[in-house]
């Protein structure tokens, strides 16, 4: 499961990038989402991937790359929106994906979800070591603790931290500087294209 609220209140961090930029804020965080999305799409240890998400943009988006959409229910925020997701799938191994990830390769995720098979609860932490990018859960509710300081909420909650060579699913875009690194990195194509138009150098993922 991919979480993406409505594309023009997310990623307000981002917005010293786009704040006058020739490419609009909503087109930006559309295209990190896109791109994480069909990472994921292209994983071979993921059988289908949800987007739960309210944004009709965004639906439309994913959909198109072979994803499926949730409502984002019950309407009050990230971690509730999550466990209605989840329960909708009625999968025994569940996953939440961050929506930020442009620079995913489809083989550090299923390196990631190999490992999961460790405990019934496991997490990726991002760069920072304090947010999560990824948390699983297999045979157990996914009882998910994104937000501030997830990273330790998800441990102090009995998940499992997951540690490896995954820079791309470490690497969440939640700042300018942080764009500059999954750039670095390789991106995706729509965030390429999103990039060449903010005037950012990119390299392809
Ligand atoms: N479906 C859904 N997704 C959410 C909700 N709140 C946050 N998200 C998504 O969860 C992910 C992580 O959220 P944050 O890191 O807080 O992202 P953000 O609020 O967009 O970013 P900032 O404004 O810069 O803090 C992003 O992909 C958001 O789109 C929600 O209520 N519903
Ligand atoms: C949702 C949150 O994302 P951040 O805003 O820390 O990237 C998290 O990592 O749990």
């Amino acid at each position: 499961m991919v979480p993406a609220k409505r594309l023009a209140l997310a990623k307000t961090r981002l917005r010293p990038l786009t704040d006058g930029a020739r490419v609009g804020h909503a087109d930006v965080v559309l295209a990190l989402l896109a791109d994480t999305v069909a990472a994921a799409l292209d994983c071979p240890r993921v059988e289908r991937v949800l987007v739960v998400t309210d944004d009709p943009a965004a639906a439309e988006t994913v959909r198109a790359l072979g994803a499926g959409t949730v409502a984002d229910e019950p309407d009050e925020g990230l971690n509730p929106a999550l466990v209605h997701g989840a329960l909708s799938t009625g999968a025994t191994a569940v996953a939440a994906l961050s929506s930020d990830l442009p620079s995913l390769r489809p083989e550090e995720l299923a390196a990631a979800l190999d490992a999961a098979g460790a405990a019934p609860r496991c997490f990726v932490a991002d760069a920072e070591g304090t947010g999560t990018t990824l948390l699983t859960a297999v045979g157990v509710p996914l009882d998910p603790r994104f937000g501030q300081g997830s990273a330790a909420a998800h441990r102090a909650s009995g998940a499992v931290l997951l540690e490896g060579a995954w820079p791309g699913l470490a690497t969440d875009v939640d700042t300018e500087a942080a764009m500059r690194t999954a750039l670095a990195l390789g991106v995706g194509p729509a965030t390429a294209g999103v990039a060449a138009r903010l005037g950012v150098a990119s390299g392809c993922r």
